[in-house]
């Protein structure tokens, strides 16, 4: 079976990052979307990144920005890989995809635009307005959720296993369920998080479809 990705997003200092690491995350996000409440800066995301190492994986967050802003940012912070909402084009994409790992980011309703996710460009659904702790209707979502893509929007640590098994997703990711106050982790939360959704994935039976990717 496809191991399970979390990301713990909107990560803003180097304790909540290694927060996430104990607790078995996969990645963190590192968003760095002006109009965010949990903006983090471009040298405190670098520190982060440095001092996590290859143990965690840095996605870094964009939203409406310049190609050239992400690329120049992504390389001074040290991200792993970036994750960008908002439209963009086709050849914004793909340029990204020559440098970084892309988790590209559609809401439900522009989702029959994509068929399903290539290689080093994944889909991440989200739900219209990032951040906002809204969830998506994961039974209306199960005939068209895209192959090895992954499901935001409104996860925490009590509904994460539901939308698991509703949708078999190849990976989780959450912010506003999972903070004290914005970009400021509850670490109770935060571990619940991973250790509901990693239990809810080793008791799924796969293939959910026959488009799961073997
Ligand atoms: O979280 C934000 O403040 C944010 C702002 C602008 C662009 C992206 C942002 N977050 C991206 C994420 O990956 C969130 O984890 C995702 O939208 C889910 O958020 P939530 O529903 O609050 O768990």
């Amino acid at each position: 079976m496809p191991a399970l990705r979390v990301k713990i997003c909107g990560t803003t200092n180097l304790p909540d990052a290694l927060l996430s690491l104990d607790a078995g995350a996969d990645a963190i996000g590192l968003i760095f979307a002006p109009i965010s409440k949990r903006l983090v800066s471009v040298e405190t995301a670098r520190q982060i990144s440095v001092a996590v190492g290859p143990a965690l994986g840095r996605v870094g967050v964009f939203l409406d920005q310049p190609l050239s802003e992400v690329l120049r940012t992504a390389e001074r912070a040290r991200v792993s890989a970036v994750q960008i909402h908002g439209p963009v084009s086709s050849l914004y994409l793909q340029t990204l995809e020559r440098y970084y790992p892309v988790l590209r980011v559609v809401r439900p309703a522009d989702l029959q635009q994509f068929s399903q996710a290539t290689p080093g460009h994944t889909l991440m659904l989200d739900a219209p307005t990032p951040g906002s702790g809204k969830a998506l209707d994961w039974q209306a979502l199960r005939p068209v959720f895209p192959a090895g893509g992954w499901l935001a929007g409104g996860l925490g640590p009590e509904n994460v296993a539901e939308a698991i098994r509703a949708l078999h997703p190849a990976g989780v990711d959450a912010v506003s369920r999972l903070e004290r106050s914005p970009g400021v982790k509850d670490p109770l939360r935060v571990r619940a998080f991973v250790q509901a959704a990693r239990q809810a994935h080793h008791t799924l039976e796969y293939p959910i479809n026959e488009s799961y990717p073997q």
